[in-house]
């Protein structure tokens, strides 16, 4: 059962070349869309584990693309350096620990959709392998307008996701998550798009970000083992990746994203209780007990608009948005 905002329409399929569809776990972005033949989501990839993302207008095609191709050889450039002992360009180490926290770049590609011909990057798909893929966007920073936007554009990001925007630094453009439902053993899917991310104030996005983890304090179903690792592994990845924006002077991200996906069938087997221990007083071997990172994946996502940093300033725009996103993380673990 499936519980969102968004309309149940249904749209004519828009025409992919053979071997792609529409991804189905987008939960934000540049979309298909039943009225306009030139709008163009995420495809899923015939080569597994990977998606398509299309790259949009001009300026932006070349600021993502320009993006995922230094990351690229900055990691090239590293591990060649590191192996002759020589030394690197000024920020490839820099760069090259980003590529950590970004999802795996695999070059870019055209293809014809609806007629037309859009640009796509191939990434990983950060929900691969996952049984029950729970997905959230979170759009960082209180300005979401890049140094180049007109005074129209500026005006636009101003009056959107207000409240969440210059309280927290954060907005929600959108989720889907897996919530235990009321008959044992079953699950409801519930989706929200931006209409509702625009909706919230502080204590609703507090309270949004308890239901997306199955932490919220009115469910005491699945508020066990597996949301604390759930949390915690949340909050060690965020920190890293404050750890690196501490560190970087090389760039500012306007309008990028945090995409935070784990596995709900994981989270769920976590939270049962530990097998009871066998006649010979052994236990047996609980077999989720794998490293979390395997089900939880929190990347930075959607660089089209980075820019170099002024003056080698550090990203204050977006370390206030993460900072927040910690806190409001870290509330919901130690409530
Ligand atoms: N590597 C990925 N793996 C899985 N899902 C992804 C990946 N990249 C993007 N997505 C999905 O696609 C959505 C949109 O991605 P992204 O923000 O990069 O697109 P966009 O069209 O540039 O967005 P915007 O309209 O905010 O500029 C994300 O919210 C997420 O659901
Ligand atoms: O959150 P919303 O209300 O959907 O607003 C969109 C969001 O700001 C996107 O980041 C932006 O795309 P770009 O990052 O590509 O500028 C898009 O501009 P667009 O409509 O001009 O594509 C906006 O419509």
């Amino acid at each position: 059962m499936a519980r969102n905002d968004q309309k149940a329409v249904h749209l004519p399929s828009p025409a992919l070349p053979v071997g792609f569809r529409q991804f189905a776990t987008q939960v934000a972005g540049h979309t298909f869309e039943a009225t306009n033949a030139a709008a163009v989501g995420l495809l899923q990839d015939s080569v597994a584990g990977c998606v398509l993302k299309p790259l949009g207008k001009p300026e932006c095609e070349v600021r993502e693309l320009n993006f995922y191709e230094s990351l690229a050889s900055a990691a090239v450039a590293s591990t060649a350096a590191g192996a002759m002992a020589e030394a690197k360009a000024p920020g490839d180490n820099d760069l090259a620990a980003l590529s950590r926290h970004v999802p795996r770049f695999y070059g870019h590609l055209k293809l014809v959709v609806n007629q037309r011909e859009h640009t796509f990057v191939r990434l990983e798909d950060l929900t691969s392998g996952m049984q029950q893929p729970c997905v959230m966007d979170v759009k960082m920073g209180r300005r979401t307008w890049d140094p180049m936007s007109s005074p129209h554009k500026r005006q636009v990001e101003e009056q959107k996701y207000v409240i969440c925007k210059q309280k927290l630094g954060l907005c929600l453009p959108g989720f889907l998550v897996y919530l235990p439902a009321e008959e044992p053993g079953k699950t409801v899917v519930l989706r929200h798009g931006k209409d509702y991310g625009k909706s919230l104030n502080v204590a609703g996005f507090r309270q949004t970000m308890g239901i997306f983890f199955n932490a919220s304090t009115s469910d005491s179903k699945t508020r066990a083992a597996g949301s604390e690792i759930l949390l915690r592994e949340v909050l060690r990845q965020l920190q890293e990746i404050l750890a690196w924006f501490k560190r970087q002077r090389l760039l500012h991200f306007y309008a990028s994203s945090l995409l935070i996906c784990y596995d709900y069938a994981r989270l769920s087997s976590e939270s049962q209780p530990p097998p009871s221990p066998l006649l010979n007083g052994h236990h047996q071997h609980h077999q989720c007990s794998e490293d979390p990172s395997e089900w939880i994946r929190v990347r930075m996502i959607d660089f089209a608009h980075v820019y170099p940093a002024e003056d080698g300033q550090p990203d204050e725009n977006y370390m206030f948005g993460l900072q927040s996103l910690i806190e409001v993380v870290r509330s919901i673990l130690y409530r």
